[in-house]
């Protein structure tokens, strides 16, 4: 199997930023690959190198085999995109928003009326190709985006945040859009994300990034069961730095999480606690709470960062303005 795209020791800085720090990755044709981490991870940025819209400040990325500094028309003509800010035209039916997507690409006559209809059909929107587009809701809008990005017929598809602001009902049916196109054109998808069931459910492998590096790579799963079959958090009274940590040779891992809680992944959580909790009585800890679960990308993502992928979310970073080309 062929290699869509290839990234090498890629960096981008803005002035004081290093949005993007050295990051590599290959992403194998017809294979789903998500970014996943927290806002002003360095997803976004990447994605706009990738799709040429951002030149790099060093290293090498080639998409569909083509460089994207010295070839972006040719990365240009293989390559579809859904934006995460809406760059449809509001006063324009959703026909006429995907017409002059597709005579931009080329095409035309029957060939394009055929194909605009098509695919209207396969996002659910058929009816609607004939209504103006402010009236769509945020969901319809994501829809029809996905649609007009396929017009051409694209080798690699790259989407920011396909599913960011909308309802659950709607991210399962842009999910199941998402594994069709795959599944019915072989098309190389490349996603961000900051949800992790997102990543968990579409993609066959993730990148977790963070403050623009890359944390871990791999196969959702894979990760998951990196970290043992449970983890167990305890919460601990008169924490004090340095954070303690249970050592013995049923801990997989120990990481302090947030001001008072520690992390222990183990094989099973029912047989380790009540030595977990010996161990804790002999190192004079005091137990306030505990809980445990089957790791999920949050876990993995606190063993890597010491923080929740959630509270992350919290941080936030500066956007630039939209762009369009
Ligand atoms: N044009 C720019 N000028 C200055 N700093 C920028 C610019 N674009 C991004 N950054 C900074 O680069 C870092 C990475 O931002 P980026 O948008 O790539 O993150 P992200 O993971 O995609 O998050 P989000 O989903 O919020 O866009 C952030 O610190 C951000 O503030």
């Amino acid at each position: 199997m062929g290699e869509a795209i290839v990234v090498e020791d890629l960096v981008k800085k803005f002035k004081d930023v290093t949005a993007v720090d050295h990051v590599s990755f290959r992403v194998k044709s017809g294979e789903i690959y998500g970014l996943l981490g927290p806002n002003g991870a360095g997803k976004t940025t990447t994605i706009h190198i990738l799709t040429t819209l951002l030149r790099p400040t060093s290293g090498k990325a080639l998409v569909a085999g083509f460089d994207v500094v010295k070839q972006p028309h040719e990365v240009r003509k293989h390559i579809g995109i859904v934006f995460q800010d809406p760059s449809l035209d509001n006063q324009l039916t959703a026909y006429d928003n995907m017409y002059i997507h597709g005579r931009l690409y080329g095409l035309s006559g029957e060939e394009l009326k055929r194909r605009i209809y098509e695919l209207l059909d396969f996002v659910e929107l058929k009816q609607y190709a004939n209504k103006l587009v402010r009236y769509f809701s945020g969901g319809m809008r994501r829809r029809l985006e996905i649609a007009r990005s396929l017009l051409h017929e694209p080798e690699i598809l790259f989407l920011d945040e396909p599913t960011i602001g909308l309802d659950p009902q709607t991210r399962v049916k842009i999910w199941d859009y998402i594994m069709a196109i795959k599944r019915e054109h072989g098309t190389t998808i490349l996603l961000t994300t900051h949800y992790m069931d997102e990543a968990d459910q579409l993609c066959e492998r993730i990148a977790i990034m963070d403050h623009g590096k890359i944390k871990a790579e791999g196969p959702p799963e894979e990760l998951k069961s990196k970290l043992g079959g449970e983890v167990i958090y305890l919460k601990l009274d008169g924490y004090q730095a340095p954070a303690p940590c249970i050592e013995a040779d049923f801990v997989e891992s120990c990481k302090p999480v947030g001001r008072d809680t520690i992390q222990l992944a183990v094989r099973s959580a029912s047989t380790a606690l009540p030595r977990i909790f010996e161990l804790a009585n002999v190192m004079g800890l005091r137990i306030v709470e505990v809980t445990y679960r089957r790791p999920t990308l949050n876990e993995v993502f606190i063993n890597l960062t010491g923080r929740e992928l959630r509270d992350s979310l919290e941080e936030g970073g500066f956007r630039p303005p939209h762009r369009r080309w």
